[in-house]
């Protein structure tokens, strides 16, 4: 591609080119590790970096050109332009040949339940027959190849260039969970979705947002990224937020809902539901533990039957959906001890409430629970947390999740601040050590509860710092030991 067919076709995002029209790139790289010979390179300047300032580094690389948002003392070759995070993703689409167009496109956002519903689709989709590639906090596959490791929606470039994989190898639909931060950081601006779902909105991120309008304003971009005859999929609390024209499919309980839910039963050994669909009634399991994983199931089997998809198949596909690793996630190997033991990502006051609300349900004995707060986010969540897990723990175990710079005992003051002091608690900073006494103080039929940080392997103690930490792993391994040697009447 020359720099003059990126000049004519993004002509109102460029306010100045200062490079030979016929000049040649064979790709493009925002990020010094990834920057190969040919490539037009993308500085931007982010929250700890400015990469305006390595120009003569991307150059010395290999970079042929580059993109930028303000005058550089260097002399290379380049594009000035309005917005480079805009220009990037509107030029990883041109450049992998805008994959989204003939792809059947999911883009999911919310507060809980993105990678579940994401997975949900991908789940459905490929049990019948249609092949197709997922990018979520837990699998990123394209293809059935793991495309990167790193954060939940990734830059444009990487985005678009997986779109573009999945294309060439055949995939027919791209299912992309959309976070909160991509949509306001534009890596999916140079998408169009067929499909939009909003999961639910409750306090997160606001670190990042600043207010909670902001975030609700972030997640509603997303239906500004649909295709002219794309369409949106809400949960029925969301639908008078979106007041942009288009069309909507709501779910929920109420009669108004397009797709109702009724009936919804919970137990260990998965969640079923009745949805009423604008065709007739469905009756709809999935091994997906929890009431909310059937809001998460009517979400996704509402845009694939909006779509065409017909609804019994979607539900016998559905019924071999396990669930996410780290979401409701059972540890087998506690199963001996006579009590059980949850893994759970919850991480918001919203999804604590809802997770133990649930394991109350089918839990004979006390409800223990262990977890902490990240670092660097959202400190107001952190007493709504812990209020949360006090009114519904019968223990509640404080610990250290990820502090990401940040001081773990200022995290831990601010957790303290919501919890009812009339309950029991425990304050251990060491979470191995936090999970060790809650599997020594169960007994048989008490669930212990794990929450917070469910499939992550590591705790990221800083910037520099990763520990491996894998919550499931800790407690199979502290369970070895309990076991060695003892004898259970099962
Ligand atoms: C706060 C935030 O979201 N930051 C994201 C943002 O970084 P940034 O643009 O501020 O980047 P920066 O590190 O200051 O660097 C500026 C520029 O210099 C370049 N650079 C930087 C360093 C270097 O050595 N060489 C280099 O070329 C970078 O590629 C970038 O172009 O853009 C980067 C590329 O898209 C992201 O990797 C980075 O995510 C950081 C790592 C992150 O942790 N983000 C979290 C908060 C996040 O996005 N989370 C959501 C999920 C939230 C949830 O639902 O729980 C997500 O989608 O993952
Ligand atoms: N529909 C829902 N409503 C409320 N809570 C939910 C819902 N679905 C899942 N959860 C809770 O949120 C946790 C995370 O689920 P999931 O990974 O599907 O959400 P997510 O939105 O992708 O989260 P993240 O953005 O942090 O990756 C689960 O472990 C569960 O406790």
């Amino acid at each position: 591609m020359t720099i003059s067919t990126i000049a004519s076709i993004l002509k109102d995002q460029i306010l100045k080119v200062n490079a030979p029209m016929d000049l040649e790139i064979s790709g493009i790289s925002n990020h010094t590790s990834r920057v190969k010979k040919g490539d037009l390179f993308i500085c931007r300047k982010g929250e700890k970096f400015d990469s305006h300032e390595i120009i003569p580094e991307v150059i010395e690389k290999g970079a042929v050109a580059v993109v930028v948002e303000r005058e550089v003392n260097f002399d290379a070759p380049s594009i000035l332009v309005f917005d480079s995070r805009y220009f990037e993703a509107k030029l990883a689409s041109l450049f992998f040949e805008d994959p989204w167009k003939d792809t059947l496109t999911f883009g999911i956002t919310g507060t809980n339940g993105k990678t579940t519903t994401t997975l949900m689709i991908y789940h459905m989709l490929t049990s019948m027959g249609v092949k197709g590639s997922a990018l979520t906090t837990v699998l990123k596959n394209v293809l059935g190849k793991t495309y990167y490791e790193d954060i939940t929606t990734p830059d444009a470039i990487t985005v678009l260039s997986a779109m573009k994989e999945n294309k060439d190898g055949g995939g027919r639909f791209f299912a992309l969970e959309v976070s909160s931060h991509a949509l306001v950081q534009k890596r999916v601006e140079g998408v169009r979705f067929d499909v939009g779902i909003f999961t639910n909105i409750s306090r997160d991120h606001l670190d990042f947002h600043g207010t909670f309008e902001n975030y609700l304003k972030a997640k509603l971009h997303l239906f500004d990224l649909l295709k002219d005859d794309g369409f949106a999929v809400l949960n029925e609390s969301l639908s008078d937020a979106l007041h942009r024209r288009v069309r909507k499919v709501t779910f929920g309980t109420s009669r108004n809902a397009n797709y109702r839910l009724g009936n919804i039963e919970v137990s260990w050994e998965g969640t079923s539901f009745v949805l009423e669909t604008p065709d007739g009634f469905l009756k709809v399991f999935t091994r997906a533990i929890g009431d909310f994983n059937a809001y998460n199931a009517a979400a996704a089997i509402a845009a694939l039957h909006q779509l065409g998809f017909d609804p019994k198949e979607l539900a016998e596909s559905l019924e071999s959906f396990t669930g996410v690793e780290g979401r409701f996630e059972v540890v087998k190997a506690a199963k001996k001890s006579g009590f059980n033991v949850i893994v759970d990502f919850a991480h918001s006051p919203d999804a604590l409430e809802k997770l133990l609300k649930n394991v109350r349900k089918i839990s004979k004995g006390r409800v223990i629970v262990v977890f902490g707060a990240g670092g660097n986010s959202d400190r107001g969540k952190r007493p709504m947390m812990s209020r949360v897990v006090s009114e519904l723990a019968d223990v509640m175990i404080l610990t250290t999740d990820d502090p990401r710079g940040e001081d773990p005992e200022q995290i831990m003051e601010d957790l303290i601040k919501g919890v009812d002091k009339n309950k029991p608690y425990l304050v251990l900073f060491d979470r191995k050590e936090a999970i060790e006494t809650a599997l020594t103080i169960a007994n048989r039929g008490d669930t212990v509860v794990v929450a917070g940080r469910g499939h992550e392997r590591y705790q990221i103690i800083d910037d520099e710092k990763k520990i491996p930490f894998h919550d499931r792993e800790v407690i199979e391994e502290i369970l070895r030991e309990k076991l060695r040697g003892r004898k259970f009447v099962q």
